[in-house]
């Protein structure tokens, strides 16, 4: 379905040239779940962005069923980490979900969907609420409803639950699961946290420091059904923790004393 190849990103020219991506290739199945992990500045956003046709890479492609991205397309919806910037604070929460969709459905068809996301994020009570008068947790379900009722066929996730407490960030994941199931969308969730990105994924892309390579593709092989107390305690989830946090660790730069 989502097809990126040979593909790199330069920022700036000449001297001021940053490479961030040195050459990416992968391929991503319809109705998988997949994150992408790697160190810092590894190129993970701008990665999602030139997904999204929001950046152009320097060179190589990026394809969704075959056909090239040179725009935002009309399939995909993205989360953001920060809900703050992405929700419109002087709109009730009702407007914001619905924004993406004015103008492309009927408004009998907005309410509807704007009903059925709220509720299936447990807002169904804040339709006339307004951003500010929420708690961060829920200001993000709000902006999750929002790429829900959109109904994309590949939903974008950069670090989505990186400002919410941990509790909070749990409650979301399995959010993002059940709804990831029920819509059958194509997910790619951005993060750096390596126990999330096993327990919601089906691959896990393991990104090289900049300009990034992918370093290793990693299968994970646990039950879909996924829970956070029994699955974090099968062997399988705490090997594969191990291996993906062997691959992304960077060297102490302390030198230990002679
Ligand atoms: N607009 C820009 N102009 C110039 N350089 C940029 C720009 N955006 C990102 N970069 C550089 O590209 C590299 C990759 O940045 P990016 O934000 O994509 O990495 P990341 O893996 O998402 O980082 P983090 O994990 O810290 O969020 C970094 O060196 C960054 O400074």
């Amino acid at each position: 379905m989502l097809k990126v190849t040979n593909m790199t990103k330069t920022y700036g020219q000449g001297s001021k040239a940053v490479q961030a991506i040195g050459g990416l290739d992968f391929e991503v199945g319809e109705g998988r779940f997949v994150s992408i992990v790697g160190p810092s500045g590894a190129g993970k956003t701008t990665l999602l962005k030139c997904l999204c046709g929001l950046l152009k890479p320097t060179s190589g492609s990026v394809a969704v069923d075959g056909v090239p991205v040179d725009g935002p397309p009309e399939s995909m919806a993205l989360v953001f980490q920060d809900y703050r910037a992405s929700l419109m604070p002087w709109f009730t929460i009702e407007r914001n979900v619905g924004l993406p969709l004015e103008g492309r459905v009927h408004s009998s068809e907005i309410r509807k969907r704007v009903d059925e996301a709220l509720e299936a994020v447990g807002l169904g009570h804040c339709h006339k609420q307004y951003p500010w008068q929420l708690s961060g947790g829920m200001q993000q379900r709000v902006a999750i409803a929002r790429a829900v009722a959109y109904r994309p066929a590949i939903l974008l996730m950069d670090e989505p639950f990186a400002s919410v407490d941990a509790q909070t960030r749990a409650d979301l994941e399995d959010l993002t699961l059940s709804i990831q199931r029920n819509s059958g969308a194509t997910v790619l969730f951005v993060t750096h946290d390596v126990d999330e990105a096993v327990y919601l994924s089906d691959q896990v892309i393991v990104m090289s420091s900049a300009p990034s390579t992918v370093r290793q593709i990693v299968n994970i092989d646990l039950p879909r059904d996924r829970d956070q107390v029994t699955t974090k305690s099968e062997p399988q989830f705490a090997g594969h923790r191990r291996d993906i946090l062997t691959m992304i660790r960077r060297p102490s730069p302390v030198q230990p004393r002679q």
